[in-house]
């Protein structure tokens, strides 16, 4: 059995992990109030474009940018390297693939300092940086943390088209698969990539892109997470869930997600399990186990798998999508096919009637 050692190429930049994502937001108090108040981030810095966002244990400026700007979308998604000398690699890596790259001695945006930004081979925009202005870390500032503390950023997830070309080109640049989703055929729907040492600090997710699924933050424990739908229903804000909470199959993790004003998705996520050694044994999923995505088999409301954020180009503007052409994993769980089970050996009809079929909700499918 061969194993993925998780180095990076000769010539790929040392990602150390995922650090900020920039999102572009149509109306900044009101998207200030949902992650500020409702959901505890805490402002490094703002200004009348723009709120600098971070989570408690952070110590770099920012997780979270929110700009104000005329239409939903991803700016950036902006991963810390480890050394100064890794933009240098950065620049000649997206070069030598053809990638519109530039690079800003001063950063691209507060609180960074030289930074590389590219379209990437998939078309999103990404940012590499390792300069950062250093802030206070909270950890130990319990008089500050709420009962829904987030804690750290955890990961991106990006909706593309093709998992196994996305799969390539971020294993050129050093990420590993700990997890993907396939069927029997040997089409893949997601696969789940890291850097750093937990489950993944993107992933692909099979569909029209280049696409922003969701964005993750990580609380301390599952009951955090409940405090969050507590204080979301207390606030008559409930319309901001969109699934869960529930305990992922893929990861292991506890979730919920939320949708922020403007119909960004925003994941909260806690314990998934440490990938760090460089055996660490990948998970293949079969897209009809109805707990791959639910350990509970609870479904998967249709809106997680259609609705997603467009992402920008080097200019501000939106980047074209690009449609899927392999199968949709909607399509064959509660689309025409329907098909998934509880026990592979029993197959679906071991199922109650009320079960099968997934999530049929006819005026929707
Ligand atoms: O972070 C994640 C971990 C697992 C899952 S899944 O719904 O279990 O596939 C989704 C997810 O990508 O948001
Ligand atoms: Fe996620």
């Amino acid at each position: 059995v061969s194993y993925d050692v998780v180095t990076p190429d000769a010539d790929a930049p040392d990602v150390l992990r995922c650090a900020s994502m920039e999102l572009v937001v149509t109306d900044l108090k009101r998207s200030r109030d949902f992650y500020v108040d409702v959901l505890g981030l805490v402002v490094t810095e703002e200004d009348d474009d723009a709120i600098y966002l971070r989570s408690l244990e952070e110590f770099i400026h920012h997780n979270l940018i929110l700009r104000k700007g005329d239409t939903p979308a991803v700016a950036a998604f902006s991963y810390r390297v480890r050394t100064p000398e890794d933009l240098d690699k950065a620049e000649k890596f997206y070069a030598a693939r053809g990638c519109e790259v530039r690079r800003n001695k001063e950063g691209f945006v507060k609180g960074l300092g030289d930074s590389v930004r590219v379209q990437d081979p998939l078309g999103f925009p990404y940012e590499f940086f390792y300069e950062v202005e250093h802030v206070k870390r909270l950890c130990w500032d319990y008089h500050v943390y709420t009962p829904g503390a987030l804690v750290r950023l955890d990961h991106f997830n990006q909706v593309t088209p093709d998992v196994p070309k996305a799969v390539a080109y971020m294993e050129d640049l050093g990420f590993r698969v700990t997890e993907d989703i396939q069927d029997a055929e040997g089409t893949s729907y997601a696969a789940w990539m890291r850097r750093k040492p937990t489950v993944h600090d993107t992933a692909m997710t099979g569909g029209d892109g280049p696409r922003m699924h969701h964005v993750a933050f990580a609380t301390h424990e599952k009951h955090n997470i409940i405090a969050i739908c507590d204080k979301l229903g207390a606030l008559r804000l409930s319309d901001h869930i969109e699934r869960g909470p529930g305990r992922h199959g893929v990861s292991n993790a506890y979730y919920l997600y939320l949708r922020d004003p403007d119909g960004h998705r925003v994941e909260i996520y806690t314990q998934d399990y440490y990938t760090g050694d460089p055996d660490n044994p990948r998970v293949t999923w079969d897209v009809h186990d109805n707990q791959r995505r639910d350990w509970w088999g609870t479904p998967v409301v249709p809106s997680w798998y259609t609705d997603a954020s467009r992402v920008l180009d080097l200019d501000g503007n939106l980047m074209p999508l690009t449609e899927r052409t392999d199968d949709s994993e909607m399509a064959q769980t509660i689309g025409a096919d329907g098909f998934s089970y509880t026990r592979k050996e029993e197959g679906e009809e071991s199922m109650p009637e009320w079960k099968q079929g997934e999530y049929k909700l006819g005026h929707q499918l």
